[in-house]
């Protein structure tokens, strides 16, 4: 509703977020979700005066654990210590799961503990991987509150990134599902009913998931096809929800190559299912890891693009919280992502 230029929420702490390795092709190497990414987004809005910044207030852990088990909470605040404690000499990795036949049930050793919440090997954990998870649902909070405040949209400067963390699992680089804490805090004050566009390269599984049985908030995933890459287990079109939540959720898949006039039908077709739902607030989960130079993903998206995507954005007319997810060529990020808001507030 209000026409001030949209503000972005940023914590310093996201540093403390600094692990040395990412396990990939079999090596341990430098991680793709690095704190460049963050710094660089930061500077485009800077350097493009985009609006206000702000750091974030301190919500405390009731607003995560409405999404988060309590257990997975207490667990992640402990992981690193007691890795630490096992006398591990590398960074917390996940290396053992639950097959199929084997039990879900949570093991007092570290290495079970690990794999029972989480889903991926690739998201490492050392120090400051609790702070910075904490802080980035902070700075995910704040951009609610000030929504919920009367701006018309807010930008939450997120990282470690969200949409890939279930209600207890970790993995795809995510810890505390961001916009699923959002969007759940819009429901506690009483937005009847709250649709998440996830626009993010890969699916956003950890946020169906969370909302899979649910009506009142509306999930919507565009992605690369799960058969040929990650989460690979989870979002299939045929996906549609479940008992209530059936018809509240919906997944579009795009194979490799696919460009901007192609990606945008499906963009149509996710907005067209959010008028038709008629939101109260919307919560967009905003990965620009559909960039065409993307080193992990395979679309094809130009940087004018996204100011194509935050214009028809803007066009649904709700009140609006963007939460930052993926986006890997770090030299692009920033024009990416801030081309999203600039879109938003009308620059074509
Ligand atoms: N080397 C590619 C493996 C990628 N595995 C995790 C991808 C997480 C994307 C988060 S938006
Ligand atoms: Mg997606
Ligand atoms: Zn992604």
């Amino acid at each position: 509703k209000d026409p001030r230029p949209m503000k972005t929420v940023f914590s310093p702490l996201h540093s403390r977020r600094h692990v040395r390795t990412e396990l990939d092709g079999g090596l341990l190497i430098e991680p793709h979700e690095k704190p460049s990414r963050a710094e660089t987004i930061l500077a485009r809005v800077k350097d493009q005066a985009l609006g206000e910044i702000l750091e974030p207030e301190e919500f405390g852990l009731a607003p995560i654990q409405r999404v988060h088990t309590p257990d997975y909470v207490a667990f992640l605040e402990t992981c690193w210590q007691d890795w630490l404690a096992a006398g591990k000499p590398g960074e917390a990795i996940p290396a053992v799961w639950a097959g199929r036949g084997m039990r879900h049930r949570i093991p007092k050793d570290i290495d079970g503990r690990l794999g029972y919440y989480s889903f991926a090997a690739e998201t490492s954990i050392s120090e400051g991987t609790w702070e910075a998870a904490r802080a980035s649902a902070n700075v995910a909070l704040t951009a609610q509150k000030l929504v919920a405040d009367g701006e018309r949209a807010a930008f939450a400067l997120c990282r470690p990134p969200g949409h890939h963390a279930h209600a207890d699992l970790f993995g795809g680089y995510c810890f505390f599902n961001n916009a699923a804490i959002v969007a759940q805090a819009f429901r506690d004050q009483g937005y009847g009913k709250v649709a998440i566009l996830d626009v993010d390269f890969h699916h956003g599984n950890g946020t169906q998931a969370i909302f899979y049985d649910r009506a009142d908030v509306l999930t919507i995933s565009l992605h690369g096809d799960p058969d040929l890459v990650f989460p690979h287990f989870l979002g299939f079109e045929d996906e549609l929800g479940e008992g209530t939540g059936e018809g509240y959720n919906l997944n579009i898949v795009y194979p490799p190559g696919t460009p901007y006039s192609t990606w945008s039908q499906g963009l149509e077709t996710a907005c067209e299912r959010i008028e038709v739902f008629k939101p109260d607030a919307l919560v967009v989960a905003l990965g620009v890891d559909t960039f065409e130079h993307d080193p992990i993903s395979f679309f094809k998206l130009a940087s004018e693009d996204y100011l194509s995507l935050g214009q028809r954005l803007a066009q649904l007319g709700l009140p609006t919280v963007f939460t930052m997810e993926g986006g890997y060529d770090v030299d692009a990020i920033g024009v990416n992502a801030v081309n999203v808001m600039q879109g938003f507030e009308g620059k074509s």
